[in-house]
This record gives structure tokens, sequence and C-alpha cells, in this order.
């Protein structure tokens, strides 16, 4: 359907978003306010309350069907053996024959945030700054922001008096940031239970690649995420005593950890380089077209530490090869000060995100027995063990079906410009999932821009993206209910 045809759609319902705009902010500061941290075991029962939270906001909008799905508990490695999984908010908005079933998908679990890290402002308290016309706040554009922008547009269609174009499902989960542990066995039930006759899947839950042009996005990175635990002494000890005396786990984790990548993000792990695609003659076409440069990556990184320098080199690597990364290192003193102490179990951590044609099982033998030979090497006295704690599959798609072409005409209508077509270097394990099990389409709708600072510290979202965000989740509703295919 061409914009004529539904601008006048658009002249009642975009009025209508903007008058919202207060109690959309207000909304997204009280879930802001609930600390879901999935990663957290002694946070569990917010990630629950901020499920609640979600189911009463739907009630209250005339959803039906809402059921908070539960998956049972989580498997190791866990601290708590009977820790239960948060459950997944199901609910239906509209249920006509007539209409396409759109299932929209997003987390309402975060990342952690401390004032420690260097948050400017407290990271669950929605901050609404008024000079930079922004939105602080954990969760703002990953992903509270983005997810609630699905229940703001049903109310701005009921206040404007608009009919909802197509029936709305959402599946909203709360451990994403932890892998998404649970959620595939479920979307394998119901796909032929709650799932039934849904046409198309759509995701808000990434975000563009710079900070000007809106994007659509047809391709993610997977994520296989491993710990390698070593252990020495029964408990920590002094080093004044024990130093030079025994084998410290530190000293070990430090080696194999180091034996991982090099300074260069060069994968030092034997075997991985083969597995990845080739690239192909017509592939560097796709890079040229895009809209992005050395600058707005030092920009979103606040640094010059890049390690590529052309447009091509950065978005190759950012998409299309895999990387690995050092995230932490579990039981090692890590605070202010000078503690004497030699740990005495250590866990490293650190992920590696997988592109095509990589197979995630033979990636984490590769990787184990690294860290087995790396470790062996040592001669220390001290035990290893390398595991895998989670996985979720690389994801790429023709970026040409109805649903983007849908939300590209979407995009042109509130943005007035053609959206770039962007990979994700980032992942969302579930989304090869719905697009197996469903066998539909899946479009990801970022909302937010590539300087949020997502996982990071003072995580942001522009309050004109969240509103013209809202604006393109409808938009894209619209001229998909109207499009002759699926
Ligand atoms: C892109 C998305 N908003 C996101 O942040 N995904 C996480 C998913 C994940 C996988 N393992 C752990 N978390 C990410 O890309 O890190
Ligand atoms: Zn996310
Ligand atoms: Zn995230």
């Amino acid at each position: 359907m061409s914009s004529d045809k539904l601008k006048p759609v658009f002249d009642k319902l975009f009025p209508q978003i903007d008058e919202l705009k207060p109690d959309f902010i207000n909304v997204l500061k009280q879930a802001v306010e609930i600390p879901a941290v999935s990663s957290d075991e002694s946070l569990r029962p917010m990630v629950v309350k901020k499920a609640e939270f979600l189911a009463d906001q739907l009630k209250s909008l005339g959803f039906h069907d809402i059921q908070l799905k539960e998956l049972g508990t989580q498997p190791p490695p866990v601290t708590n053996p009977k820790l239960q999984l948060p459950p997944v908010v199901l609910s239906r908005y509209g249920n006509d024959s007539n209409k396409k079933t759109v299932l929209v998908y997003g987390h309402y679990d975060v990342q952690p945030a401390q004032m420690e890290d260097g948050w400017d402002t407290e990271p669950f308290e929605l901050v609404v700054d008024e000079a930079t016309q922004q939105l602080k706040g954990r969760g703002s554009t990953d992903d509270t922001g983005p997810l609630t922008g699905w229940l703001h547009i049903v109310r701005a269609h009921i206040e404007a008096g608009i009919e909802f174009p197509v029936n709305l499902i959402t599946c909203f989960e709360g451990m994403e940031e932890s892998g998404s542990l649970g959620l595939e066995e479920l979307i394998g039930r119901e796909a032929t239970g709650y799932f039934k006759g849904v046409d198309a899947v759509c995701i808000s839950d990434n975000y563009w690649l710079g900070t000007k042009k809106p994007v659509l996005t047809y391709g993610l990175r997977g994520c296989n995420y491993y710990q390698v635990t070593v252990s020495g002494p029964k408990a920590d000890l002094h080093s004044g005593v024990f130093g030079g005396v025994i084998a410290e786990p530190m000293v070990d984790l430090m080696q194999i950890l180091s034996s991982l990548v090099d300074s260069q993000g060069k994968i030092l792990i034997k075997g991985i380089d083969e597995m990845v695609a080739p690239v192909t003659e017509k592939e560097h076409e796709i890079y040229k077209k895009i809209d992005f440069s050395l600058e707005e990556l030092n920009e979103a990184s606040g640094s010059n530490t890049a390690l590529y320098k052309t447009k091509e080199d950065i978005l190759m690597h950012r998409w299309r090869y895999p990387s690995l990364s050092v995230h932490g290192v579990e039981g090692a003193f890590y605070g202010q000060g000078a503690k004497t102490v030699i740990p005495a179990k250590v866990n490293g951590k650190f992920s590696i995100r997988t592109v095509p044609d990589m197979d995630s099982e033979k990636l984490t033998q590769l990787v184990v027995d690294h860290c087995n030979n790396a470790f062996k090497k040592l001669g220390s006295p001290n035990t290893c063990h390398a595991e895998l704690i989670h996985d979720g599959a690389y994801w790429v798609s023709d970026p040409f079906n109805a649903q983007f072409t849908a939300a590209s005409k979407a995009t042109q209508v509130v943005y007035g410009v053609e959206p770039d077509l962007t990979r994700e270097g980032g992942s969302i394990p579930i989304t090869l999932t719905f697009e197996q099990q469903l066998k539909t389409s899946v479009l990801l709708l970022p909302m937010g821009r590539g300087d949020d600072g997502a996982h990071s510290i003072n995580e942001k979202l522009d309050i004109s993206n969240f509103i013209n965000g809202i604006k393109l989740m409808g938009a894209y509703l619209h001229f998909y209910a109207a499009s002759p295919e699926n």
C-alpha cells in the first residue's frame, strides 16, 4: 500500500503519540526502577516482579489471554540448584481471523549496573535529562524502552480511536542477557499452541549503526559464553605467608586467558578461522553503501582505540567475523585498596561472537581443548575446568521480504529517509528459533542509536528515538497489514 492511503491514519496516530509522551516516559520510569538483572541470582525476585509489572500494564490496556509461562529451574552452572527461571510474558491484543498476526519479542531483563561502575546517575532510576533530551537508566535502550514501545503503540491506537491493524502477540522474556535459557523449548511447545497462526515476528532489541541514520537489521552474530575455573588451595590465603610457596590459581588463569586472543583481536584458538564462511566478491558492495565512519566508532567508544581504520574493515569485523572478548574474573580481588590475598578459586569468563558457518558444538570442543592444553603446558598442580555457560545462534535473513519492505516504507514516513540495511554485532539468541519453529520471517526494527551505551555505564535512549520508534512500530504494523504477501 502507498503511504498516501495510510496518510489519514498517521495524521491522527502520530500527534496522539506526541501527546502521550509524558505517560509513555512514566511507564518506562516505573519499569526501569525494577532492577531485573538476570545474571544476578539474588535479584531473581526483581526479574519476576518486572514480569508481573508488565502483565499488569498489558491487562490495563485490554490485552487478553495473559500468561506468565514458567520455564522450570535454571540449569548449571548455578549457585542455587533450585533457582527458578523468570517467566515469559505471553499475551494477545486482537483476535480477528481477517487480520495478520504479528508476534513481538522483547526482553525485560537487563545487564548488571552499579554506581561504582562509573554511572553519573542511579542506574535503576530513569532520569529525564532536559538538556540532552535523553532518558538515562539501565534498560532504557536495551531493551525496556523498545519493549514498552509495543504497549505504547496499542495505547495510542486506543486513545486515537484507530482500529489496530493486526493481531498482536507478545513474547517478553527475562533471561535474554543470560542466554535465553528455557525459551527455545517454550517456543517449540507453543509453535502449534499459543503461537499458532503467527505470520511474522518483529524484534526491537538492537541499535542503529551510528547516531543519525535509521536502520533495519537482517543479521546477528551468535554468542558462545564460556568459563574456565582454576582451583587450588581450600581457602583464600595470605600472600606473605603462602606467596612463592604455593601455585596461585589466578596466575594460571591469566596465562590461559592471554592464550585465547592477542591485542590485535586475533583469536588464537586453532581451527576457528577454518569454520568462517569466505568473503564473497558481491559482499564488498554491501559495505560501500552503509553510512558509517571510523569517527562514529570512536565517538561511540569514547576513545581512539579502534583496531581497524576503514569502514569496510570495521563493519566486517563487527558483522561477519568472530570475536573473542574477555569479560571478567569471579572470585578474584577487584575492589579499591591493596588487599594482599591469594584467591583460592577463580572463574575467568569469556565469550566468542559466532558467525556463519561456525558450528557451536565443534567450537566448544576447540575451546575446551585449547584451555586444557594451555593449562597442561603450565605444569601447575592446580586443577582447571573449562565449560560452556550458554550459546545462542547467529542469524542472517533476506532484507527484501514483505516485512522489511513494510518497515522500509514506515521508516521513510517517520524519518523521511530510506533506512540502511545492517547486520548487528551483538546477539539475540532466540531469533533463529522463531524463524525455524514458527516458519516465519523475522524483522529487527531497532529503536535506539549506536552510542546508547547498552551494557555500559550511563545507558540512554534519546527521547526522539523513543517517540519516533513508537511511531515506526505503528507505521510498520499498518504497512505490513496492508501488504499483499506475508
Ligand atoms: C543485542 C541485544 N540487545 C543484546 O544485548 N544481546 C546480548 C545477548 C547475550 C548473549 N549472551 C549473553 N547475552 C548480547 O549481545 O550480549
Ligand atoms: Zn537486548
Ligand atoms: Zn543486552
